[in-house]
């Protein structure tokens, strides 16, 4: 594997807490998005400009996106499911903005109420507004791998929908293992259809470990060439409609394996794993990062 750097995509302000049963405040929510940029993360998922209704738990995002004192070379991003998501975001001032669909029709109508060719059509005017903005667009295809609701997905289906994204305008494409059941050769298999479509430097993959697999499907994932991924401080994480998902892969365990392959991160891990034990403590969770449970320097 040659020697160059990977871009790691913070996940924990948004994906990482969206799930939390009990109100994460405000104030928590922006101590944590400024400790991790303190660690060197450049780019980190802030907020989420959906619903309240269907997401209580991120109906701060404005006031987290207005409250955090920005470093200049973080950019701040934040999921928006349509132009009014959008248009939320940027008076908020996020840096990047996310739309999301999936790979599978059950999950998408039980995520964002719409099918995924209607999910497509909310997403165009959107595109038009961002690139007005000038403010980049990342797409996710969740159910990259398997569905909670309809088993196991077909690459094509997963390449059809990231080529649409693409088409649509947006920067980069990330792929998820929303329930984290994929395996390393499913995982190259999904890559290989998807890159047919998207050139491999506009793909990012987003693994949850509920099965213990991420870290090893991200070492496959490198292998096929991706220098994006997605993570969370400590493991946090989870989607509300994805029954049965564990967290993100957790960004300490993803930076120490990247460290010992030698690929740079431009992150402080010392700092990730304090980070990881503050946040594991304010929530009155167990830390999902095994790097951060084992580490003692
Ligand atoms: C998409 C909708 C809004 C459709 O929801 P809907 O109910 O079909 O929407 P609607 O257009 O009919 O509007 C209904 C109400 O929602 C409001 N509304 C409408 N849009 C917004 C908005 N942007 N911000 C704030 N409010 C909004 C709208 O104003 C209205 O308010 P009311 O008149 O009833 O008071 C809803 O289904 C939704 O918010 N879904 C979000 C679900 C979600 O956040 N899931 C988790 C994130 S995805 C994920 O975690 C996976 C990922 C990305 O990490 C990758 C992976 O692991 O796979």
């Amino acid at each position: 594997m040659p020697t160059d750097s990977v871009t790691l995509v913070e996940m924990a302000p948004r994906d990482g807490l969206q799930n939390e049963a009990l109100l994460v405040s405000t104030a928590i929510k922006i101590e944590l998005i400024e400790r991790l940029a303190r660690s060197g993360l450049t780019r980190i998922e802030a907020a989420s400009f959906v619903s309240p209704k269907w997401v209580p738990q991120m109906a701060d995002g404005q006031a987290v996106l207005l409250g955090i004192k920005r470093q200049p070379q973080v950019s701040y991003g934040a999921l928006t499911p349509n132009l009014q998501g959008l248009k939320a975001a940027l008076v908020a001032g996020a840096d990047q903005v996310a739309v999301f669909t999936a790979a599978s029709e059950s999950f998408c109508q039980h995520n964002i109420n719409a099918s995924i060719a209607t999910s497509l059509d909310r997403f165009a005017p959107l595109l038009a507004l961002a690139k007005q903005s000038q403010i980049p667009v990342r797409g996710y295809v969740s159910t990259a791998l398997d569905c909670p609701y309809e088993g196991a997905v077909s690459p094509t289906a997963v390449a059809k929908v990231a080529r649409d994204l693409y088409q649509l305008g947006c920067d980069e494409i990330s792929l998820g293992d929303t329930l984290g059941t994929g395996t390393p050769q499913r995982v190259i298999a999904m890559l290989h259809a998807v890159s047919q479509e998207v050139p491999m430097a506009q793909l990012a993959v987003h693994f949850h470990d509920t099965y213990g697999q991420a870290l090893a499907n991200v070492y496959a994932a490198l292998e096929q060439g991706i220098r994006i991924i997605d993570s969370s401080v400590a493991g946090l994480g989870g989607c509300p409609y994805a029954p049965g998902a564990a967290g993100n892969l957790a960004t300490e365990d993803l930076v120490y394996l990247l460290e010992g392959l030698g690929l740079k991160t431009g992150v402080s891990l010392a700092s990730l794993v304090q980070t990881g034990r503050w946040i594991s403590t304010q929530l009155g969770r167990r830390n999902g990062s095994k790097v951060g449970l084992a580490w003692m320097k």
